[in-house]
């Protein structure tokens, strides 16, 4: 097997020695070539994994063409923003049954789209010939091999078990499922729950704001899932509790990074610029609200971190608006359950009509 891998950041520099450690060989693209150069030369890549010595399985290349030559996998481990640009000069030069892999966690903000549905578009090809790895992968803890699980998520059986079996290692252990759109869907979700998870922490709230974050965060994500198509039960899984908890409760996670400086009081800018690398959830939000209020689903979560990030709440008023909302039934009907009487009910606007009240009536802590 051989695994061409576009990226050499955090995760596409690991994912490679993962590869490498399952037997695959891999080149890694990378944009820079002072990185292909330390990767080729020295076996490290201390832009971003330091200390970390990569397997000499791993080779890497700034010619794309290189990459592809005689790749059973094209692995993609792009921001989510830049994957369209980038995979459009990519396409051509694929081996003609190639399978796609998408590492990244995110949807499109002009388009709202998974990555898979992007690249089914870019490079023509059916969604049996895309599969997605995603699960609590915090790509610093696996560059250290610690033991993890994952998810291979693929409509096609065989292609998912092909590359479970050229990922497999003894600390990486993937498992297939046929979910995608959940699988996806959660992974780009749990994001932006991260970020407001870190809000919560940096405002030193405890483990209750953190549970109930995290729970009623699963609740909207599993919601606006089955609105799309998901099994409710991916939302259990390693792809959505498990990379949710991971995210949520972790220092290394960038999106809960984002999330705690605005917590303790930087502003938007300061939060962003104190990281370069990719914290998905920043762009990842509108679009997810947008499919949501596309399909009438209630984010609430999503909606303030909206609200913080774009819209100037102060992150303790994001807090009052979520306490405050209307009384709920801790179920709500999934959107086929819904009678047609709830049908035109419109969805409890977080952003526009809550925030309003509360601004003017300064409740909250
Ligand atoms: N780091 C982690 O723990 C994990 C990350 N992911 C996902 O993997 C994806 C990539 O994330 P990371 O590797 O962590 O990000 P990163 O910020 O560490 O690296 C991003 C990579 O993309 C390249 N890049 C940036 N802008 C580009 C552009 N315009 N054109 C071409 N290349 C460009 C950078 O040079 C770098 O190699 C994200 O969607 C992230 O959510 C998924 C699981 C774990
Ligand atoms: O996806 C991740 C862990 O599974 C990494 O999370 P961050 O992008 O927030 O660091």
């Amino acid at each position: 097997m051989k695994a061409a891998v576009f990226g050499a950041g955090s995760w596409g520099t690991t994912f490679s020695m993962v590869l490498a450690d399952a037997g695959t060989d891999v080149v890694l693209w990378a944009r820079r070539p002072e990185i292909a150069a330390s990767i080729n030369h020295r076996h490290r890549n201390p832009w971003y994994q330091k200390g970390i010595r990569l397997p000499e399985r791993v080779r890497a290349t700034t010619d794309p063409q290189e990459a592809m030559a005689g790749a059973d996998f094209v692995v993609l481990a792009l921001p989510a923003q830049h994957l369209r640009e980038n995979l459009q000069n990519w396409v051509a030069l694929a081996p003609p049954d190639v399978v796609y892999v998408s590492l990244i966690k995110g949807i499109e903000l002009q388009t709202a789209k998974r990555m898979s549905e992007v690249i089914c578009e870019v490079a023509d090809v059916p969604p049996e010939r895309v599969a997605v790895v995603t699960g609590p992968n915090l790509a610093r803890e696996i560059a250290e091999r610690q033991p993890s699980a994952s998810v291979v998520a693929c409509t096609d059986d065989e292609t998912a078990r092909r590359l479970q079996a050229a990922c497999q290692t003894g600390y990486f252990r993937p498992y297939t499922n046929p979910d995608v759109i959940g699988c996806e869907l959660a992974g780009a979700v749990k994001n932006v729950i991260a970020v407001a998870v870190g809000i919560a922490d940096g405002l030193r709230f405890g483990n209750n704001s953190r549970a109930s974050l995290i729970t009623r965060g699963l609740a909207e994500t599993a919601r606006l899932g089955v609105a799309l198509g998901a099994d409710p039960l991916t939302f259990s899984g390693l792809a959505g509790l498990g990379d949710l908890v991971a995210t949520c409760c972790s220092p290394l996670s960038r999106n809960h990074g984002v999330g705690e400086r605005l917590g303790r009081g930087m502003s938007v800018a300061a939060a962003l610029a104190a990281t370069t690398t990719t914290a998905e959830g920043v762009a990842s939000c509108r679009p997810i609200q947008e499919l949501a209020r596309k399909h009438s689903v209630e984010m609430p979560i999503v909606d303030v971190v909206v609200a913080v990030l774009y819209e100037g709440m102060p992150p303790r008023d994001a807090v009052g608006v979520l306490m405050n909302r209307s009384a709920k039934p801790e179920r709500h009907p999934w959107p086929n359950e819904r009678h047609s009487a709830d049908s035109d009910a419109q969805p409890d606007r977080v952003a526009e009509s809550v925030w309003r009240f509360v601004r003017e009536r300064r409740i909250g802590p």
